[in-house]
């Protein structure tokens, strides 16, 4: 297997005058889902797009594999993006749209075999339900030739059953690369996670269970029963 690794640290982001990010550092290697919690609005997707390099930003370093990036997607094969809204054009038939994401004809064809993906190989992106359009996106990033991927919100607004599926997709890939994953749903972040990190007040905080995510007023006592 190969081993990568990324680290993030020295993370400085403000809007204006308010300071969002201080100093954060997180790292994940190959093999490893990292899950990433916090309040609406703590910056989760400012810290993914900053990862990715789309968000300029005061101060990062960003290193895979020892080599420092400032523009990580600019380089191929090192990190892919799933945003926190659905970004396939939704005029654009599903074959066609993987035709467009992979030149290579054996990634295609996994695609398009895959047994919740072909039987809506002729729809429209904008036809699928929310939960069949994200096990989607998801398969198209998850066949790129990156060491990791930054999920943002994949499990939001989606039924237990699509979670599952969304589930075993990222098991299946933990061979090859590493997942970094932030979404609301913070039970299914927990089960499929091997840590969590928890951004609070602009600083990202280790945490090793669910009475620390209490302590720092992210779940409220019922959730503890
Ligand atoms: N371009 C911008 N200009 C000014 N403020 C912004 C900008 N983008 C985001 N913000 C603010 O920065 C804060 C963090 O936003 P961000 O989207 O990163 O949070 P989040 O943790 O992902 O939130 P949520 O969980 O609600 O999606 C929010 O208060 C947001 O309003």
């Amino acid at each position: 297997m190969p081993e990568n690794k990324l680290e993030v640290d020295s993370i400085l982001h403000n809007y204006g005058y308010r300071q969002l990010l201080t100093n954060i550092y997180l790292s994940c290697k190959t093999g490893e889902i990292v899950g990433l919690l916090g309040r609406n609005g703590c910056g989760k997707t400012t810290l993914l797009k900053i990862i990715f390099g789309t968000l300029p930003t005061l101060n990062k370093h960003i290193r895979i594999n020892g080599n420092v990036y400032s523009e990580p997607y600019k380089s191929e094969g090192l990190l892919a993006y799933l945003p926190q809204h659905d970004f396939l054009p939704a005029n654009i038939k599903l074959h066609k749209i993987i035709d467009l994401y992979h030149k290579e004809q054996d990634i295609r064809e996994t695609i398009k075999q895959d047994e919740r993906i072909q039987h809506h190989l002729t729809k429209y992106a904008g036809e699928l339900s929310k939960g069949e359009l994200r096990y989607f996106e998801l398969m198209l990033l998850l066949e790129k030739d990156v060491k990791f991927l930054l999920l943002d919100e994949p499990f939001s607004g989606i039924a237990p059953l699509y979670v599952e599926y969304i589930e075993e997709l990222l098991q299946a890939h933990l061979g090859t690369k590493g997942f970094l994953i932030t979404d609301h749903d913070y039970q299914s972040v927990l089960r499929v996670s091997d840590r969590i990190i928890l951004l609070a007040d602009g600083y990202a905080r280790p945490i090793h269970g669910m009475e620390e995510l209490y302590q720092w007023g992210y779940i409220p006592a019922n959730a503890l029963k």
